[in-house]
């Protein structure tokens, strides 16, 4: 079963990319919906972050305030190293459970959303990875228009975040969404034809 990792910074068009595979019919594992679950109420991971990043980062209810955490952790590198060296390792350990639920199930490529690949142990698990990109300022405007922060705090967003530098040097492929929402579905069509060839060939 080949695995095709999807990443990229924030706002670059991950999830549109992988939505549009889904509804090409391939299998996709998305990371941040694991991530969420990861962090759902009682976890042990929320204890940890909590002694970090301060008590109030849950309600009273136990739910966590994901933009306070937000704000806090991808304040600095270091803080979003934290968050990282947390969650990561269990948010690993689900995706290769579905991995192997995939492969029972008999799948030949899998897709693996996930901003977060680069630079850990998961990298080595892709058979390719596909990075999306889109310029700067771009992204800090589909930021902040899908979640209603401040330029400045989807700059911070972004800057915490893995060099576009060493994300290009792991990737296998680039796909630039500098275009309409189209023209990204245009080029991931062109992406699936070119890996069909190299399959055939
Ligand atoms: C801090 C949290 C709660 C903020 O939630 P919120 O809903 O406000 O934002 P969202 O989850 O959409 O993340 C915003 C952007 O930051 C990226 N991001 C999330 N965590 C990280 C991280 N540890 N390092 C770098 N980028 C990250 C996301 O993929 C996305 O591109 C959330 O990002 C989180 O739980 N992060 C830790 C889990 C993680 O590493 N997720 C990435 C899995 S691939
Ligand atoms: N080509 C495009 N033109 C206009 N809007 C776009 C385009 N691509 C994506 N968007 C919009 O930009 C926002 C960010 O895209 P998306 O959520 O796919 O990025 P992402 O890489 O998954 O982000 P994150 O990692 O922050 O979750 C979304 O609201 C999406 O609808």
């Amino acid at each position: 079963m080949k695995i095709i990792g999807i990443t990229g910074r924030s706002g670059c068009g991950k999830s549109s990319a992988t939505n549009f595979l889904v509804e090409q019919g391939y299998p996709c594992i998305d990371a941040d919906q694991i991530a969420r679950e990861v962090l759902l109420p009682g976890s042990v991971c929320l204890v940890q972050l909590q002694s970090y990043f301060g008590q109030d980062i849950l309600e009273p209810d136990g739910t966590l305030n994901r933009h306070l955490l937000a704000d806090r952790a991808f304040a600095t590198p270091e803080g979003t190293q934290r968050l990282t060296a947390v969650t990561q390792p269990e948010i690993l350990r689900r995706i290769e459970d579905r991995l192997a639920q995939s492969q029972k199930a008999g799948a030949d490529l899998v897709f693996v959303d996930g901003a977060v690949i680069v630079g850990t142990p998961f990298e080595a698990r892709c058979d390719a990875l596909i990075l999306i990109t889109a310029p700067y300022e771009t992204s800090v405007l589909r930021i902040c228009a899908r979640d209603g922060i401040t330029a400045e705090m989807a700059r911070r967003r972004l800057d915490a975040q893995t060099s576009l530098e060493t994300l290009r040097a792991a990737a296998t492929v680039e796909i630039v969404n500098d275009g309409t929402p189209m023209q990204l579905k245009d080029k991931v069509k062109a992406y699936l034809t070119s890996l069909r060839k190299e399959d055939h060939g």
